[in-house]
């Protein structure tokens, strides 16, 4: 395997309830690379809560591969898994409330999982402060989650998360509750952390706004990985920045393509292809025979 951060292979999800079985994830591939931004995006039920939950070791997948780091998720033991959510993700949920503790400040709420985890206490008391700030909460640090508003709750929630400075910050839809505003707040704390911390963060969002601003947009299909929206800024010869956006089609390692449907149906491509390989490219006729 590569040098990447997350790497999944043919990863499969299968949800078994009673007679009823649900492929979630039906062969996944994706890679990350370290430092990396990337927001997964997808119709409602195409599988995006399930990677999230697979990387952050809350479910484990039914078979493929799955790489984090140094962990190979489907050969975690129990004991494996509490470390690897401890010290190696940090987790998101869209819920803003379920990711606090109602009786707890702020401060007390990012240095819970350092309590956890060993930490030093004046470590611990200068590390809350350092990531509230970061994240734009300090002022809000002896404020219980009643009394912070939604985005304070998130960006509270994204300290709490990267309290063992994890290498990965996975978070699922983290504003999805929010109006416009306030989640462009958040999805800015998010790059800062990003950008400032060097954490690798993966997104799983319905907002444009969020997909829109990322470099490496993944789209998910009925538990696949379909496409891959890349996005660099150029410079025109009048010295004007502007943003390009590719659209690339994600091969996997047996060099499976899926070639979208509206392609598909201008130009009839069913059951079958002819390909033809040209010097720098490859193309797809109809089958005419
Ligand atoms: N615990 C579970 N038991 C049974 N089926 C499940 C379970 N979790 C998810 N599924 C099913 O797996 C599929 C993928 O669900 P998932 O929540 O990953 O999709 P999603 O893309 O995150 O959707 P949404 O955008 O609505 O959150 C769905 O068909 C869902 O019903």
């Amino acid at each position: 395997m590569s040098e990447a951060l997350i790497v999944c292979e043919s990863l499969v999800r299968i949800y078994q309830t009673g007679s009823i079985e649900v492929q979630a994830l039906q062969g996944l591939d994706l890679v990350v690379e370290r430092g990396e931004f990337v927001a997964v995006v997808g119709a409602s039920g195409s599988g995006k809560s399930t990677l999230l939950s697979i990387l952050a070791g809350i479910d484990a997948p039914t078979a493929g591969r799955a790489r984090v780091d140094t962990w190979d998720l489907l050969a975690m033991t129990r004991r494996d898994r509490v470390h690897y959510r401890r010290r190696t993700v940090g987790f998101v949920r869209q819920q803003t409330a379920s990711n606090l503790v109602p009786y707890l400040t702020a401060r007390q709420m990012v240095d819970l999982p350092m309590t956890a985890s060993r930490t030093p206490a004046r470590v611990r008391r200068d590390r809350s402060m350092q990531l509230l700030e970061t994240l734009g909460v300090g002022a809000c640090a002896d404020r219980r989650p009643g009394q912070l508003s939604g985005g304070q709750q998130m960006r509270v929630a994204i300290a709490v998360a990267l309290a063992n400075e994890p290498h990965v910050l996975l978070a699922d839809e983290p504003t999805g509750e929010l109006d416009t505003a306030t989640s462009g707040e958040v999805f800015a704390a998010m790059r800062d952390v990003n950008r400032s911390l060097g954490v690798t963060v993966v997104v799983v969002t319905h907002d444009p706004a969020v997909s829109g601003q990322v470099e490496r947009t993944v789209a998910i299909r009925d538990g696949r990985t379909s496409s891959e929206v890349l996005r660099r800024t150029a410079t025109n010869d009048d010295g004007d920045t502007h943003v390009i956006a590719e659209e690339y089609a994600v091969m996997d390692r047996a060099g499976r393509v899926q070639v979208p449907r509206e392609y598909r149906e201008a130009l009839d491509l069913t059951r079958r292809v002819r390909l033809t390989l040209e010097a720098d490219h490859v193309t797809i006729h109809p089958d005419k025979a």
